[in-house]
């Protein structure tokens, strides 16, 4: 019999490479592979239509008041079943109480296995810039860290190369918004979520269970639980087409909408045969309860970016439920990300490292099983915290948190997070929104970006932030949301467009004078202006700024690098 892994199956539509050529790109767009990313996309793009759809329909709803959030009644015998229980951990998954996330090139593919952190989040979502380059290049990078033959030494002399114990890869592909323009079928451009996830377990499902490891996956950005059900149709038919056992897959699903904060139990139940945990996205999560309720009125309004910490009770309301709800089924509780990264200036460093502690602590307290750090530098604050409420247990799933008591009423408190607008956290948006999307119209999508205090007086404001696509939407989101409801500054002033346009020229002639005239900016601001102060508040940045600039036409040369860059 054919070897699976070389079988071209018989599909309806036949897959196009779109994009330019790369070094070694085509050890992983090999005909099988493609194949089977189109197998897969033939199969479900038509549900995957329909469930956006669906969202942008309940998002009209929401955003009118037409319909409001509460657990389905349709599925409460989900909720109130007290018997069923989650696939649970995998070899390498048992104990994840630090991870370590980041984008996939290759020396921090290097740097991250060998952070001391117990789980690897590889990232094609959050802090990727979905160039073509980075797309194949990350899949490159993780099929030679799978099989160990990834070390490098730069032209300066520094050695990288994986080491004894590197942490458990669990890959995030692109959420079910994106699609991948340089891969298509009869002309269209086939789900990016797919193109992630099928590249990934066709080259590397073989390998990673040969090792004693597996493929895992982290779920972004999910909806529903009918979302999550056609997550678990794609692991099916994945595994059934590859000849691998069903229940192999593990995934950990970002619980990082308002909407899918109703349905916590019934997502892992749609995944139970693969679902290993949930995760609070608290950046997405924000950004979230700013798009569906944006036109809600002054209710809904929420203060400068940094006061919406997750100590205000309507996140830590979604929190607390999902340690509930996950060690009631066996599933492991992770943390977020605090934006938090460390400094060269020591005041600052050491302002960023209690930072950090104080989160960790706090998730730790309140039943967490691990948590997500953005630096290598962090790793340690964040097993020690956990080891000291762990010891020598790998989770703490038996703290069932039956104390927990959340109603959709605390999950819509949004006015619970207080707080004010300055002129200062408007300043912040605009600032930290020009320069994110600058590095990633340049093809970087995690940066590190200090906020514009001048003069930067004390150590908690001379501190850089890491900034992601999660952050940058709840800063273009924020500003559309306050002219939107002519928000008044703590000064009285109102938030209106003109005001917006004056401080966005000041802050655009800032970052050109810091960064120069070799970026994006011009770009940047058109993408600003579209995607904050148009008539109405676009779902994403990033599905209009990707169609528009990071496509690039096959043979272009494009912005196609060496793997190894
Ligand atoms: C909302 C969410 O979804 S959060 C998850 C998505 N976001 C992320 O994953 C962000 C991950 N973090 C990062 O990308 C980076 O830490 C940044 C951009 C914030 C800062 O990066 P830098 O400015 O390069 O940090 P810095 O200069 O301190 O890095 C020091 C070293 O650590 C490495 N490093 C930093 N962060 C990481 C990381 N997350 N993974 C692996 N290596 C890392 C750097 O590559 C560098 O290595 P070197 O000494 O071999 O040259
Ligand atoms: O993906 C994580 C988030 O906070 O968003
Ligand atoms: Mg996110």
């Amino acid at each position: 019999m054919a070897d699976p892994l070389n079988r071209i199956f018989a599909t309806a539509g036949r897959p196009e490479v779109a994009g330019p050529q790369g070094d070694r790109f085509d050890e992983i767009l090999t005909p099988a592979a493609l194949d089977f990313v189109a197998r897969l996309d033939n199969a479900f793009a038509g549900r995957r239509r329909e469930l956006l759809d669906a969202r942008r329909l309940r998002r009209e709803r929401l955003s009118t008041g037409e319909e409001t959030l509460d657990f389905l009644p349709e599925t409460r015998a989900i909720r109130e079943d007290d018997t069923w229980r989650v696939a649970g951990a995998a070899p390498g998954l048992e104990d994840r109480r630090v991870e370590i996330t980041g984008p996939t090139d290759r020396k921090m593919t290097v740097n991250a296995l060998n952070s001391g952190a117990r789980v690897w989040l590889a990232d094609f979502e959050d802090a990727l810039s979905p160039t073509w380059h980075n797309v194949i290049g990350g899949q490159l990078n993780l099929y030679d860290a799978i099989r160990r033959n990834i070390d490098f030494t730069t032209e300066g002399g520094k050695r990288y190369r994986i080491g004894e114990h590197p942490a458990t890869i669990v890959v995030r592909p692109r959420g079910w918004h994106l699609v991948e323009k340089h891969i298509r079928i009869d002309g269209r451009p086939v789900s990016a979520s797919l193109v992630d996830f099928g590249l990934y377990f066709f080259h590397n499902a073989r390998q990673l269970l040969a090792r004693g490891s597996g493929p895992y996956f982290y779920l972004p950005k999910l909806e529903s639980h009918h979302e999550a059900r056609l997550w678990n149709d794609v692991f099916r038919l994945a595994q059934q087409e590859l000849g691998i056992p069903r229940g192999t897959i593990r995934a950990t699903v970002l619980v990082e909408t308002v909407t899918a904060a109703f349905e916590m139990d019934e997502i892992l139940y749609e995944l139970r045969e693969h679902a290993a945990g949930l995760n609070a996205g608290r950046w997405d999560y924000i950004f979230s309860v700013i798009k569906n309720f944006g036109e809600r009125g002054a209710d809904f309004v929420l203060p400068d970016r940094a006061q919406v910490t997750m100590t205000v009770p309507f996140m830590r309301a979604y929190t607390e439920l999902l340690v509930r709800t996950c060690h009631r089924r066996g599933a492991h509780a992770i943390g977020g990300m605090a934006a938090f990264i460390p400094s060269r200036d020591p005041e600052a460093n050491a302002t960023a490292l209690e930072k950090v502690r104080e989160d960790k602590e706090r998730e730790a307290r309140d039943g967490f099983d691990g948590s997500w750090v953005a630096h290598p530098g962090l790793v340690d604050v964040c097993r020690e915290v956990f080891d000291r409420v762990l010891g020598d247990r790998p989770n703490q799933l038996d703290r069932l948190r039956e104390d927990v008591v959340v109603g959709a009423a605390d999950l819509l408190d949004v006015a619970s997070a207080g707080g004010e607008v300055t002129e200062q956290g408007l300043r912040a948006n605009i600032n930290v929104a020009l320069r994110y999307v600058d590095s990633w119209l340049r093809g970087t999508g995690a940066a590190s970006i200090s906020p514009p205090f001048t003069p930067p007086a004390t150590p908690l404001q001379r501190l850089s932030l890491m900034e992601d696509a999660a952050t940058a939407e709840i800063a273009r989101c924020q500003v559309w949301q306050w002219v939107r409801n002519g928000t008044k500054l703590a000064d009285g002033t109102a938030i209106v467009p003109e005001l917006v346009h004056q401080l966005l020229d000041e802050e655009l002639a800032a970052v050109r004078a810091d960064l120069g005239h070799d970026h994006r900016l011009d770009d940047a601001r058109k993408i600003f202006v579209e995607t904050a102060l148009g008539e109405r508040l676009p779902s994403f940045f990033t599905t209009g700024a990707y169609a528009r600039y990071l496509t690039e036409p096959a043979g272009s040369g494009g912005t196609a690098q060496p793997a190894g860059s």
